[in-house]
Protein backbone atom coordinates (compact mmCIF):
# COMPACT_ATOMS: atom_id res chain seq x y z
CA UNK A 1 0.00 0.00 0.00
CA UNK A 2 1.46 3.61 -0.74
CA UNK A 3 1.02 5.72 2.02
CA UNK A 4 0.13 9.42 1.55
CA UNK A 5 2.82 11.27 3.62
CA UNK A 6 3.88 14.43 2.77
CA UNK A 7 6.32 15.56 0.06
CA UNK A 8 7.51 12.21 -0.88
CA UNK A 9 9.86 13.24 -3.74
CA UNK A 10 11.61 15.49 -1.08
CA UNK A 11 13.05 12.18 0.54
CA UNK A 12 15.98 11.34 -1.69
CA UNK A 13 17.56 7.61 -1.19
CA UNK A 14 20.92 7.39 -1.80
CA UNK A 15 21.61 3.71 -2.58
CA UNK A 16 25.16 2.78 -3.15
CA UNK A 17 27.38 -0.36 -3.66
CA UNK A 18 24.85 -2.10 -6.20
CA UNK A 19 22.35 -2.62 -3.49
CA UNK A 20 20.27 -5.44 -5.09
CA UNK A 21 17.34 -3.89 -7.97
CA UNK A 22 14.54 -5.37 -4.80
CA UNK A 23 15.17 -2.01 -3.08
CA UNK A 24 14.12 0.20 -5.66
CA UNK A 25 11.39 -1.76 -6.36
CA UNK A 26 9.91 -1.68 -3.25
CA UNK A 27 10.61 2.12 -2.82
CA UNK A 28 9.21 2.80 -5.97
CA UNK A 29 5.57 0.64 -4.75
CA UNK A 30 6.06 2.66 -1.57
CA UNK A 31 6.08 6.00 -3.71
CA UNK A 32 9.70 7.11 -3.18
CA UNK A 33 11.10 7.64 -6.91
CA UNK A 34 13.89 10.24 -5.64
CA UNK A 35 16.44 7.38 -5.82
CA UNK A 36 20.15 7.83 -6.07
CA UNK A 37 22.03 5.03 -7.26
CA UNK A 38 25.60 3.89 -7.55
CA UNK A 39 27.16 0.18 -8.54
CA UNK A 40 30.19 1.05 -6.77
CA UNK A 41 31.18 2.62 -3.24
CA UNK A 42 31.91 6.14 -3.66
CA UNK A 43 35.28 8.33 -2.43
CA UNK A 44 34.89 10.42 0.32
CA UNK A 45 34.68 13.88 -1.24
CA UNK A 46 32.09 11.75 -3.97
CA UNK A 47 30.28 10.82 -0.85
CA UNK A 48 30.07 13.57 0.95
CA UNK A 49 28.72 15.96 -2.23
CA UNK A 50 25.91 12.64 -2.44
CA UNK A 51 24.94 12.38 1.08
CA UNK A 52 24.80 15.92 1.72
CA UNK A 53 20.94 16.33 0.36
CA UNK A 54 20.11 12.88 1.03
CA UNK A 55 16.93 11.88 3.52
CA UNK A 56 17.98 8.36 3.38
CA UNK A 57 21.43 6.05 2.53
CA UNK A 58 21.80 2.46 1.80
CA UNK A 59 25.45 0.80 1.86
CA UNK A 60 26.77 -2.55 2.02
CA UNK A 61 30.00 -3.32 3.85
CA UNK A 62 32.80 -1.22 2.23
CA UNK A 63 31.21 2.52 2.55
CA UNK A 64 33.01 3.72 6.19
CA UNK A 65 29.57 6.25 7.64
CA UNK A 66 32.09 7.94 10.02
CA UNK A 67 30.74 11.00 12.23
CA UNK A 68 32.33 13.46 9.70
CA UNK A 69 30.13 12.13 6.37
CA UNK A 70 26.85 11.75 8.65
CA UNK A 71 27.37 15.53 10.05
CA UNK A 72 28.04 16.33 6.07
CA UNK A 73 23.59 15.25 5.41
CA UNK A 74 22.12 17.51 7.82
CA UNK A 75 18.88 16.28 5.86
CA UNK A 76 19.65 12.48 7.18
CA UNK A 77 17.01 10.35 8.46
CA UNK A 78 17.52 7.09 8.77
CA UNK A 79 20.33 4.93 7.18
CA UNK A 80 20.11 1.38 5.92
CA UNK A 81 22.97 -1.28 5.73
CA UNK A 82 22.10 -3.87 3.12
CA UNK A 83 24.17 -6.53 4.98
CA UNK A 84 24.68 -7.87 8.61
CA UNK A 85 27.54 -6.03 9.84
CA UNK A 86 27.04 -2.19 11.08
CA UNK A 87 30.87 -2.00 12.13
CA UNK A 88 31.10 0.45 9.17
CA UNK A 89 28.73 3.12 10.26
CA UNK A 90 29.52 5.36 13.61
CA UNK A 91 26.16 4.21 15.48
CA UNK A 92 26.64 6.63 18.18
CA UNK A 93 27.24 9.70 16.06
CA UNK A 94 24.32 8.69 14.01
CA UNK A 95 22.22 7.92 17.50
CA UNK A 96 23.57 11.44 18.56
CA UNK A 97 21.80 13.02 15.24
CA UNK A 98 18.72 11.38 15.65
CA UNK A 99 19.10 8.68 12.87
CA UNK A 100 18.18 5.19 13.27
CA UNK A 101 20.21 2.92 11.33
CA UNK A 102 18.79 -0.61 10.20
CA UNK A 103 20.46 -4.00 8.39
CA UNK A 104 19.60 -7.61 7.49
CA UNK A 105 20.01 -9.35 10.16
CA UNK A 106 19.40 -13.00 8.58
CA UNK A 107 19.05 -12.63 4.88
CA UNK A 108 22.59 -13.90 4.08
CA UNK A 109 23.22 -16.01 6.63
CA UNK A 110 22.76 -19.33 4.69
CA UNK A 111 25.49 -17.97 1.88
CA UNK A 112 28.13 -17.86 4.32
CA UNK A 113 27.11 -20.77 6.18
CA UNK A 114 27.19 -22.81 2.80
CA UNK A 115 30.26 -21.14 1.56
CA UNK A 116 32.16 -22.05 4.72
CA UNK A 117 30.83 -25.78 4.52
CA UNK A 118 32.07 -26.16 1.21
CA UNK A 119 35.64 -24.64 2.03
CA UNK A 120 36.28 -26.88 4.91
CA UNK A 121 35.47 -30.03 2.58
CA UNK A 122 38.02 -28.53 -0.10
CA UNK A 123 40.84 -27.70 2.92
CA UNK A 124 40.56 -30.52 3.97
CA UNK A 125 41.24 -32.55 0.87
CA UNK A 126 43.70 -30.63 -0.27
CA UNK A 127 42.31 -29.14 -3.30
CA UNK A 128 43.23 -25.60 -3.57
CA UNK A 129 47.00 -26.87 -4.03
CA UNK A 130 45.80 -29.52 -6.71
CA UNK A 131 43.96 -27.30 -8.81
CA UNK A 132 47.20 -25.07 -8.53
CA UNK A 133 49.55 -27.38 -9.52
CA UNK A 134 47.47 -28.71 -12.42
CA UNK A 135 46.16 -25.25 -13.72
CA UNK A 136 50.27 -24.95 -14.23
CA UNK A 137 49.91 -28.23 -15.58
CA UNK A 138 51.14 -30.64 -13.01
CA UNK A 139 49.77 -33.84 -12.24
CA UNK A 140 50.07 -34.82 -8.38
CA UNK A 141 47.50 -38.09 -7.39
CA UNK A 142 48.50 -38.21 -4.21
CA UNK A 143 46.66 -38.89 -1.09
CA UNK A 144 49.12 -37.53 1.81
CA UNK A 145 47.23 -34.67 3.87
CA UNK A 146 44.06 -35.21 2.28
CA UNK A 147 41.30 -35.81 4.84
CA UNK A 148 37.41 -36.74 5.02
CA UNK A 149 35.17 -33.87 6.84
CA UNK A 150 33.45 -37.39 8.38
CA UNK A 151 34.92 -37.44 11.81
CA UNK A 152 37.25 -34.32 12.34
CA UNK A 153 36.17 -31.95 15.13
CA UNK A 154 35.15 -28.29 14.01
CA UNK A 155 35.44 -25.48 16.40
CA UNK A 156 33.00 -22.48 15.72
CA UNK A 157 33.77 -19.16 17.43
CA UNK A 158 30.41 -16.81 17.80
CA UNK A 159 27.93 -19.53 17.98
CA UNK A 160 24.78 -16.83 16.21
CA UNK A 161 22.97 -17.18 12.86
CA UNK A 162 25.68 -18.27 10.93
CA UNK A 163 28.14 -20.05 13.46
CA UNK A 164 24.77 -22.44 14.71
CA UNK A 165 23.50 -22.97 10.65
CA UNK A 166 27.13 -24.28 10.23
CA UNK A 167 27.32 -26.27 12.98
CA UNK A 168 24.01 -27.98 11.77
CA UNK A 169 25.27 -28.70 8.27
CA UNK A 170 28.80 -29.89 10.02
CA UNK A 171 27.11 -32.28 12.18
CA UNK A 172 25.02 -33.76 9.00
CA UNK A 173 28.75 -34.69 7.41
CA UNK A 174 29.44 -36.51 10.12
CA UNK A 175 31.51 -34.02 12.17
CA UNK A 176 31.82 -33.32 15.78
CA UNK A 177 31.13 -29.42 16.77
CA UNK A 178 32.11 -27.33 19.28
CA UNK A 179 31.54 -24.15 19.69
CA UNK A 180 33.07 -20.89 21.86
CA UNK A 181 31.01 -18.01 22.58
CA UNK A 182 30.57 -14.96 24.64
CA UNK A 183 26.88 -15.87 25.56
CA UNK A 184 25.44 -18.97 27.11
CA UNK A 185 23.74 -20.80 23.82
CA UNK A 186 21.51 -23.47 23.64
CA UNK A 187 23.76 -26.13 21.25
CA UNK A 188 21.87 -27.57 18.07
CA UNK A 189 22.27 -31.36 17.26
CA UNK A 190 25.34 -32.45 19.34
CA UNK A 191 27.33 -29.78 19.80
CA UNK A 192 29.12 -28.77 22.99
CA UNK A 193 30.07 -25.43 24.04
CA UNK A 194 33.46 -25.02 25.30
CA UNK A 195 34.54 -22.90 28.28
CA UNK A 196 37.31 -20.63 26.66
CA UNK A 197 38.40 -20.31 23.84
CA UNK A 198 41.96 -21.93 24.14
CA UNK A 199 39.85 -25.05 25.29
CA UNK A 200 38.35 -24.55 21.90
CA UNK A 201 41.51 -24.00 19.89
CA UNK A 202 43.24 -27.08 21.53
CA UNK A 203 40.53 -28.81 20.75
CA UNK A 204 39.50 -27.96 17.14
CA UNK A 205 40.73 -29.81 13.46
CA UNK A 206 39.59 -26.67 11.27
CA UNK A 207 38.36 -23.55 13.30
CA UNK A 208 35.52 -21.05 11.45
CA UNK A 209 34.76 -17.62 13.06
CA UNK A 210 31.63 -15.65 13.09
CA UNK A 211 31.98 -12.71 15.28
CA UNK A 212 31.18 -9.83 14.52
CA UNK A 213 33.84 -6.73 14.59
CA UNK A 214 33.97 -5.05 18.23
CA UNK A 215 36.90 -4.68 20.35
CA UNK A 216 36.28 -8.13 22.14
CA UNK A 217 37.39 -9.53 18.44
CA UNK A 218 39.87 -7.22 17.02
CA UNK A 219 42.86 -9.67 16.63
CA UNK A 220 41.54 -12.20 19.05
CA UNK A 221 43.35 -14.68 16.32
CA UNK A 222 47.21 -13.68 16.66
CA UNK A 223 50.64 -15.80 17.34
CA UNK A 224 49.33 -16.59 20.62
CA UNK A 225 46.07 -18.25 19.42
CA UNK A 226 47.43 -19.62 16.77
CA UNK A 227 50.46 -21.66 19.09
CA UNK A 228 47.45 -23.44 20.89
CA UNK A 229 46.22 -24.57 17.62
CA UNK A 230 46.59 -28.30 16.54
CA UNK A 231 49.19 -28.70 14.41
CA UNK A 232 47.77 -28.84 10.61
CA UNK A 233 44.77 -27.33 11.48
CA UNK A 234 42.85 -25.36 9.45
CA UNK A 235 41.42 -21.65 9.76
CA UNK A 236 38.13 -20.22 8.22
CA UNK A 237 37.25 -16.30 8.28
CA UNK A 238 34.23 -15.24 6.75
CA UNK A 239 33.63 -12.23 9.66
CA UNK A 240 35.06 -9.42 9.61
CA UNK A 241 38.87 -8.98 8.47
CA UNK A 242 40.30 -6.99 11.74
CA UNK A 243 39.31 -10.53 13.97
CA UNK A 244 42.77 -12.32 12.81
CA UNK A 245 46.27 -10.83 12.65
CA UNK A 246 47.21 -11.74 9.09
CA UNK A 247 50.75 -11.61 9.12
CA UNK A 248 50.65 -14.20 12.25
CA UNK A 249 48.12 -16.44 10.45
CA UNK A 250 51.01 -16.17 7.24
CA UNK A 251 53.80 -16.80 9.46
CA UNK A 252 51.53 -19.67 10.98
CA UNK A 253 51.46 -21.07 6.94
CA UNK A 254 55.00 -20.61 6.15
CA UNK A 255 55.75 -22.50 9.16
CA UNK A 256 53.09 -25.19 8.26
CA UNK A 257 51.69 -24.97 12.17
CA UNK A 258 48.52 -24.30 9.96
CA UNK A 259 47.63 -26.58 7.28
CA UNK A 260 45.59 -24.54 5.51
CA UNK A 261 42.98 -21.31 5.69
CA UNK A 262 40.02 -20.10 3.51
CA UNK A 263 39.82 -16.16 4.02
CA UNK A 264 37.07 -14.16 2.47
CA UNK A 265 37.38 -10.83 4.49
CA UNK A 266 41.03 -8.57 5.52
CA UNK A 267 41.41 -5.81 7.69
CA UNK A 268 41.94 -3.44 4.81
CA UNK A 269 39.44 -3.92 1.23
CA UNK A 270 39.71 -2.95 -1.80
CA UNK A 271 36.95 0.18 -2.05
CA UNK A 272 35.65 -0.93 -5.38
CA UNK A 273 36.20 -3.89 -8.19
CA UNK A 274 39.13 -1.76 -10.25
CA UNK A 275 41.11 -1.23 -7.02
CA UNK A 276 43.99 -4.13 -6.96
CA UNK A 277 44.48 -6.61 -3.82
CA UNK A 278 47.51 -7.89 -2.04
CA UNK A 279 47.71 -9.62 0.82
CA UNK A 280 50.71 -11.49 2.15
CA UNK A 281 47.95 -14.63 2.00
CA UNK A 282 48.80 -14.50 -2.08
CA UNK A 283 51.80 -16.57 -1.96
CA UNK A 284 50.55 -19.45 -0.71
CA UNK A 285 48.39 -21.86 -2.43
CA UNK A 286 46.76 -23.52 0.55
CA UNK A 287 44.94 -20.56 1.23
CA UNK A 288 41.53 -20.21 -0.29
CA UNK A 289 41.04 -16.60 -0.78
CA UNK A 290 37.92 -14.58 -1.56
CA UNK A 291 37.07 -10.75 -1.88
CA UNK A 292 34.03 -10.84 0.61
CA UNK A 293 31.44 -12.79 -1.14
CA UNK A 294 30.66 -14.69 1.36
CA UNK A 295 26.90 -13.10 1.57
CA UNK A 296 26.90 -12.59 -1.93
CA UNK A 297 24.50 -14.88 -3.43
CA UNK A 298 21.14 -13.87 -5.98
CA UNK A 299 19.37 -15.27 -3.01
CA UNK A 300 20.86 -13.04 -0.07
CA UNK A 301 21.14 -10.25 -2.11
CA UNK A 302 17.33 -10.13 -3.57
CA UNK A 303 16.17 -10.19 -0.16
CA UNK A 304 18.31 -7.97 1.84
CA UNK A 305 16.97 -5.57 -1.08
CA UNK A 306 13.78 -6.53 -0.02
CA UNK A 307 14.67 -5.97 3.62
CA UNK A 308 16.04 -3.10 4.71
CA UNK A 309 14.27 -1.01 1.97
CA UNK A 310 11.24 -1.62 3.49
CA UNK A 311 12.19 -0.60 6.96
CA UNK A 312 13.51 2.41 5.67
CA UNK A 313 10.02 3.04 4.02
CA UNK A 314 8.14 1.72 6.58
CA UNK A 315 9.81 4.27 9.18
CA UNK A 316 8.96 7.09 6.38
CA UNK A 317 6.11 6.60 6.26
CA UNK A 318 4.84 5.81 9.86
CA UNK A 319 8.05 6.31 12.32
CA UNK A 320 8.35 2.68 12.89
CA UNK A 321 12.03 1.74 14.26
CA UNK A 322 11.57 -1.74 14.63
CA UNK A 323 14.71 -3.95 14.29
CA UNK A 324 16.80 -0.42 14.42
CA UNK A 325 20.15 -1.70 15.72
CA UNK A 326 20.72 1.60 17.60
CA UNK A 327 17.74 3.55 18.43
CA UNK A 328 14.51 3.06 20.47
CA UNK A 329 12.22 0.70 19.03
CA UNK A 330 8.51 1.24 18.18
CA UNK A 331 6.18 0.15 15.92
CA UNK A 332 2.60 1.29 15.32
CA UNK A 333 -0.12 0.71 12.69
CA UNK A 334 -1.03 3.45 10.25
CA UNK A 335 -4.29 4.44 11.38
CA UNK A 336 -7.29 4.32 8.79
CA UNK A 337 -7.70 7.99 8.76
CA UNK A 338 -8.29 11.00 11.14
CA UNK A 339 -5.22 11.97 12.29
CA UNK A 340 -2.08 13.96 11.69
CA UNK A 341 1.19 12.01 12.76
CA UNK A 342 4.77 14.15 14.34
CA UNK A 343 7.84 12.18 15.45
CA UNK A 344 10.08 13.68 18.23
CA UNK A 345 13.34 12.50 18.55
CA UNK A 346 15.16 13.94 21.83
CA UNK A 347 17.82 14.15 24.39
CA UNK A 348 17.24 11.30 27.14
CA UNK A 349 16.53 14.26 29.31
CA UNK A 350 13.51 14.99 32.01
CA UNK A 351 10.75 17.67 30.95
CA UNK A 352 10.75 16.67 27.24
CA UNK A 353 7.77 14.59 27.34
CA UNK A 354 6.15 17.14 29.05
CA UNK A 355 6.72 20.17 27.21
CA UNK A 356 5.76 18.38 24.22
CA UNK A 357 2.09 17.24 25.52
CA UNK A 358 2.02 21.04 27.10
CA UNK A 359 2.68 22.48 23.61
CA UNK A 360 -0.44 20.69 22.10
CA UNK A 361 -2.45 21.08 25.38
CA UNK A 362 -1.93 24.18 24.65
CA UNK A 363 -3.28 24.36 21.63
CA UNK A 364 -6.54 22.57 22.30
CA UNK A 365 -5.66 19.48 20.48
CA UNK A 366 -6.38 16.05 21.26
CA UNK A 367 -3.76 13.69 21.64
CA UNK A 368 -5.35 10.46 19.81
CA UNK A 369 -1.99 8.16 20.58
CA UNK A 370 1.56 8.52 21.83
CA UNK A 371 4.40 6.12 21.57
CA UNK A 372 7.39 7.02 23.25
CA UNK A 373 10.42 4.50 24.19
CA UNK A 374 13.95 5.74 25.14
CA UNK A 375 17.47 4.84 25.17
CA UNK A 376 20.24 5.87 27.54
CA UNK A 377 20.63 8.84 25.34
CA UNK A 378 18.12 9.13 23.14
CA UNK A 379 14.09 9.50 23.73
CA UNK A 380 11.51 8.50 20.41
CA UNK A 381 8.02 9.03 20.61
CA UNK A 382 5.40 9.20 17.57
CA UNK A 383 2.16 11.52 18.31
CA UNK A 384 -1.08 11.15 16.18
CA UNK A 385 -3.51 14.07 16.88
CA UNK A 386 -6.99 14.43 15.72
CA UNK A 387 -6.39 15.47 11.95
CA UNK A 388 -5.32 19.51 11.39
CA UNK A 389 -5.13 21.19 8.06
CA UNK A 390 -1.16 21.44 6.77
CA UNK A 391 -0.54 25.06 7.70
CA UNK A 392 -1.88 24.20 10.94
CA UNK A 393 0.23 21.26 11.33
CA UNK A 394 4.01 23.17 9.67
CA UNK A 395 2.87 25.19 12.89
CA UNK A 396 3.00 22.61 15.41
CA UNK A 397 6.16 21.25 13.70
CA UNK A 398 8.14 24.12 14.12
CA UNK A 399 7.09 24.50 17.56
CA UNK A 400 7.90 20.94 18.13
CA UNK A 401 11.52 21.41 16.79
CA UNK A 402 11.83 23.87 19.10
CA UNK A 403 11.27 22.16 22.11
CA UNK A 404 14.26 21.57 24.73
CA UNK A 405 16.16 18.68 23.76
CA UNK A 406 14.67 18.07 20.53
CA UNK A 407 17.37 16.25 17.89
CA UNK A 408 14.60 16.43 14.83
CA UNK A 409 11.38 16.39 14.77
CA UNK A 410 9.21 15.51 11.91
CA UNK A 411 5.44 15.49 10.47
CA UNK A 412 4.67 12.55 8.95
CA UNK A 413 1.37 12.83 8.00
N1 LIG B 1 31.71 -12.60 4.70
C1 LIG B 1 30.52 -12.10 4.56
O1 LIG B 1 30.12 -11.73 3.46
C2 LIG B 1 29.64 -11.97 5.76
C3 LIG B 1 28.25 -12.10 5.57
C4 LIG B 1 27.45 -12.00 6.70
C5 LIG B 1 27.99 -11.71 7.94
N2 LIG B 1 29.33 -11.56 8.06
C6 LIG B 1 29.94 -11.29 9.39
O2 LIG B 1 29.65 -12.40 10.22
C7 LIG B 1 29.39 -11.92 11.52
C8 LIG B 1 28.53 -12.92 12.26
O3 LIG B 1 27.25 -12.97 11.68
P1 LIG B 1 26.00 -13.61 12.47
O4 LIG B 1 24.80 -13.33 11.65
O5 LIG B 1 26.28 -15.01 12.83
O6 LIG B 1 26.01 -12.69 13.78
P2 LIG B 1 25.30 -12.98 15.19
O7 LIG B 1 25.21 -11.67 15.84
O8 LIG B 1 24.06 -13.76 14.96
O9 LIG B 1 26.33 -13.91 15.96
C9 LIG B 1 27.55 -13.45 16.46
C10 LIG B 1 27.89 -14.29 17.69
O10 LIG B 1 29.20 -13.93 18.12
C11 LIG B 1 29.18 -13.91 19.54
N3 LIG B 1 30.30 -13.11 20.02
C12 LIG B 1 30.41 -11.76 20.07
N4 LIG B 1 31.61 -11.41 20.56
C13 LIG B 1 32.27 -12.56 20.84
C14 LIG B 1 33.54 -12.86 21.36
N5 LIG B 1 34.39 -11.90 21.73
N6 LIG B 1 33.88 -14.16 21.51
C15 LIG B 1 33.02 -15.16 21.17
N7 LIG B 1 31.80 -14.93 20.66
C16 LIG B 1 31.43 -13.65 20.49
C17 LIG B 1 27.83 -13.37 19.90
O11 LIG B 1 27.46 -13.66 21.22
C18 LIG B 1 26.95 -14.07 18.85
O12 LIG B 1 26.46 -15.29 19.32
C19 LIG B 1 28.69 -10.57 11.27
O13 LIG B 1 28.85 -9.70 12.36
C20 LIG B 1 29.38 -10.06 10.04
O14 LIG B 1 30.43 -9.21 10.45
C21 LIG B 1 30.17 -11.68 7.01
O1 LIG C 1 27.97 -7.89 6.93
C1 LIG C 1 27.64 -8.59 5.98
O2 LIG C 1 26.46 -8.95 5.77
C2 LIG C 1 28.69 -9.07 5.05
O3 LIG C 1 29.95 -8.69 5.40
C3 LIG C 1 28.37 -8.80 3.61
O4 LIG C 1 28.70 -7.49 3.24
P1 LIG C 1 28.48 -7.02 1.73
O5 LIG C 1 27.04 -6.69 1.57
O6 LIG C 1 29.35 -5.83 1.56
O7 LIG C 1 28.86 -8.17 0.85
Amino acid sequence: MVVQTLNKDENKFLLLEGVHPSAIEILKASGYSNIEYYKGALDEQALKEAIKDARFVGVRSRTQLTEEIINCAPKLAGIGCFCIGTNQVNLQAASRRGIPVFNAPFSNTRSVAELVLAEMILLLRRVPEANAQAHLGKWNKIAIGSHEARGKRLGIIGYGHIGSQLSVLAESLGMKVFFYDIETKLPLGNAKQMPSLAALLAESDVISLHVPENPTTIKMIGEKEFNMMKPRSILVNASRGKVVDIDALANALASKHIGGAAIDVFPSEPASNSEPFSSPLCQFDNVIITPHIGGSTIEAQENIGIEVATKLAKYSDSGSTLSAVNFPEVSLPIPSKGVSRFINIHKNQPGVLTAINTLFANRGLNIAGQYLQTSPEVGYVVIDIDSVDFTRAEDILTELKQVTGTIKARLLF
